[in-house]
C-alpha cells in the first residue's frame, strides 16, 4: 500500500466576480495548479466544470471518459489547438506540428510518421539509444557506485540523456549533453527557457502583462526573445549543413527526420526548424519524467523491482529490440508509473465552434477545453478503491503457462498519450526507449533515494511534469539476484 500519494481535498468551484471572473484564485493557486484544478475535478459529481477567467473568457476542465473521447474523437473538428495555445507557443514552436491545425498538421504528421515505423524504431533502439546508454549513462553510474558519491539530480542526468536521443532522431545531431562533467549547452538552456516561458504564457491569470511586456520587451519577454534566437539559430545552422549533406549524397542515408522532410521537397528554412523544434520538445522532456518517478515509485516498491528483475535476467547482455518489446512486466509498470504521475498532466483544445458535450455542459465558440490527465490517474471512479496504490498488476493478467499478458484500457480513460486522430506518435519510441534504459539500468545498479524516507517529492508541471528540485540518488552496484 502506498498511501502517501497526493491526497485528493474537497475543494469548491472558485468564486467568480464580473469582468475579473476567478482571477484572485487563479492567481492564488497559480504555483499549484494541476492540484487545485484536480481537487476541483475530484469534488464536483460530473467530473466537468467551467473556469471563468479574466475579460468574459472560459475554459471547462473535465476528467470524464465520454467527454474525453467526444473532444478528441466523436468531434475532433471542433476541438482544435487554437488561438490562444497559438499565440501563446507560436513565437518558440512556429507552425510546428504541436502547434499546427488542419492541413499544416496533416502534412507533418504523414511525413513524420515513416519515422516511427518498424525498421526505423528498431534502428533507434540498436544504435541511437544503445550507444548513449553504453558509452555514457551506464559509465556515469559506474563511476557514482564506485566513489560511493551522490548523483545530486538523476532527474537532470535522464533528461541529458533524452536530450542527446532526441536531438540525433530529429536533427542527426549529437548535443553531447550526458558527459560526466554535466556541461551546460547553450541549446538545452535555451530550449528550456523557451519552454517554461511559453508554457507560463498560456497558463497566464491575465495575459495582457505578458503582451504587454513582449511590446517593452523586458523581463521573462526579454529572455524569451533571446532564447528563440539562439535555439533557432543553431537549429537553422544544422539545417543548412544537413542540405549541404544530402545533395552530397547520392543516395539517402541518413534517416533522421530533418532529412526527412528535407527530401520531401521542403527546403523552407524557417518551417524544417518549426517541425524539428517540436519534435524535441515532444521527446526529450516526456521520457525523462516518466522515468524519474518510475525510479522513485520503484525503490518503495520492492516486489514490482523483483518482478522487473525476473524479466530482465537471462536477457542478452545488451538486452536487444526483440527483448524489450517483450518486457510486458515493466511496460505495465510504466503504464501504471505515468497514471500517478503523467508526463503531460493537462491538455487544451479551443472550440472552433459551439458545442454541447455528452454530459450536457455547453461549449461556446472559442472557448478553451481541457481533460485533466493528472485528475484521471487518480480518479476513484476511474481506478476504483485502490487508485493510490502503485500495482502494475492492474494492467496484467496471466495466460494459461503463467505467463504475463498486457490488457490495455480504454484510451479515453488513460489519456496519457492523448488519443484518436492526434495521438502521440513517439508512444512505441517512447516505451521502447524507456524499457531498454530500465533495463540497461536495472541489470547492473539499483538507484536509492538520498532523502529522508518520509520525503515525498513534489509533482510540479511546466508544459510537461517534473519532480521539484531534483531528484537526488545514490547508486550501488547490483548482483543480480531476486529475492
Ligand atoms: C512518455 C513519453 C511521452 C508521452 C507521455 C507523450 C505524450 C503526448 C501527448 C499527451 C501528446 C498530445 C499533445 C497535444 O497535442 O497537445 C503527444 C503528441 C505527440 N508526441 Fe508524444 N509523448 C511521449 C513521447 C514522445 C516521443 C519520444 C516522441 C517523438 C520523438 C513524441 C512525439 C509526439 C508528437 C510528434 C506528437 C504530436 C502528434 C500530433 O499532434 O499529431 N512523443 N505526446
Amino acid at each position: 500500500k502506498f498511501p502517501k500519494i497526493h491526497s485528493a481535498t474537497t475543494t469548491a468551484i472558485p468564486k467568480s466576480y464580473p469582468v475579473v471572473g476567478s482571477v484572485f484564485s487563479i492567481a492564488a493557486n497559480f504555483h499549484r495548479r494541476v492540484h487545485w484544478i484536480s481537487d476541483i475535478l475530484h469534488t464536483v459529481p460530473s467530473s466537468t466544470f467551467i473556469l471563468h477567467r479574466a475579460f468574459g473568457s472560459r475554459q471547462v476542465f473535465t476528467a470524464n471518459p465520454a467527454v474525453v473521447q467526444h473532444i478528441l474523437k466523436t468531434n475532433f473538428p471542433c476541438y482544435r489547438k487554437g488561438h490562444t495555445l497559438h499565440l501563446s507557443l507560436g513565437d518558440f514552436l512556429g507552425n510546428g506540428i504541436f502547434n499546427a491545425d488542419g492541413e499544416t498538421w496533416k502534412f507533418q504528421r504523414q511525413i513524420s510518421s515513416h519515422e516511427f515505423n518498424t525498421k526505423s524504431l528498431r534502428k533507434f533502439v540498436e544504435t541511437v539509444v544503445d550507444v548513449e546508454l553504453t558509452d555514457r549513462l551506464i559509465p556515469i553510474l559506474f563511476e557514482a557506485s564506485r566513489n560511493k558519491t551522490i548523483i545530486s539530480d538523476f532527474q537532470d542526468i535522464l533528461q541529458r540523456f533524452t536530450f542527446d536521443n532526441i536531438c540525433i532522431i530529429a536533427f542527426g545531431f549529437d548535443p553531447e549533453y550526458l558527459l560526466p562533467s554535466l556541461p551546460e549547452t547553450a541549446f538545452a538552456k535555451a530550449f528550456d527557457d523557451g519552454t517554461r516561458i511559453s508554457s507560463v504564457r498560456f497558463n497566464a491569470a491575465v495575459p495582457l502583462i505578458w503582451k504587454l511586456k513582449k511590446i517593452l520587451n523586458i523581463g521573462t519577454e526579454r529572455r524569451l526573445k533571446e532564447a528563440v534566437a539562439e535555439v533557432r539559430g543553431l537549429a537553422t545552422i544544422i539545417v543548412r549543413e544537413k542540405k549541404k549533406e544530402l545533395i552530397e549524397k547520392s543516395v539517402l542515408e541518413s534517416v533522421d527526420l530533418l532529412s526527412r522532410f528535407l527530401s520531401s521537397g521542403h527546403s523552407d528554412e524557417a518551417f524544417v526548424v518549426d517541425i524539428v523544434i517540436s519534435f524535441i520538445l515532444a521527446g526529450r522532456d516526456t521520457t525523462s519524467a516518466a522515468l524519474t518517478w518510475f525510479f522513485w515509485l520503484l525503490s518503495k516498491h520492492s516486489h514490482v523491482e523483483n518482478e522487473i528483475l525476473k524479466e530482465i535476467i537471462g536477457k542478452s547482455e545488451t538486452v536487444s529490440y526483440d527483448e524489450v518489446k517483450n518486457m510486458v512486466y515493466t511496460h505495465a509498470a510504466l503504464c501504471e508509473s505515468m497514471r500517478l504521475y503523467p508526463p503531460v498532466p493537462v491538455d487544451t483544445k479551443e472550440a472552433a465552434f459551439n458545442d454541447v458535450l455528452p454530459d450536457g455542459t455547453f461549449v461556446k465558440k472559442g472557448w478553451r477545453i481541457a481533460y485533466h490527465v493528472y485528475a484521471m490517474g487518480r480518479s476513484e471512479k476511474i481506478w476504483g478503491y485502490d487508485w493510490a496504490e502503485f500495482r502494475p498488476e492492474r494492467w496484467l493478467s496471466r495466460d494459461e503457462t503463467g505467463k504475463w499478458i498486457f490488457v490495455g484500457v480504454d484510451p479515453y480513460s488513460y489519456p496519457v498519450f492523448q488519443a484518436g486522430p492526434r495521438v502521440c506518435l513517439g508512444k512505441e519510441m517512447a516505451f521502447l526507449q524507456m524499457k531498454r534504459v530500465v533495463a540497461g539500468i536495472m541489470k547492473q545498479f539499483r538507484v536509492i533515494p538520498a532523502m529522508d524516507e518520509a520525503f515525498e517529492p513534489e509533482y510540479i508541471a511546466h508544459l510537461t511534469s517534473l519532480m521539484k528540485g531534483g531528484f537526488p540518488v545514490k547508486i550501488e552496484e547490483r548482483s543480480c539476484t531476486v529475492q
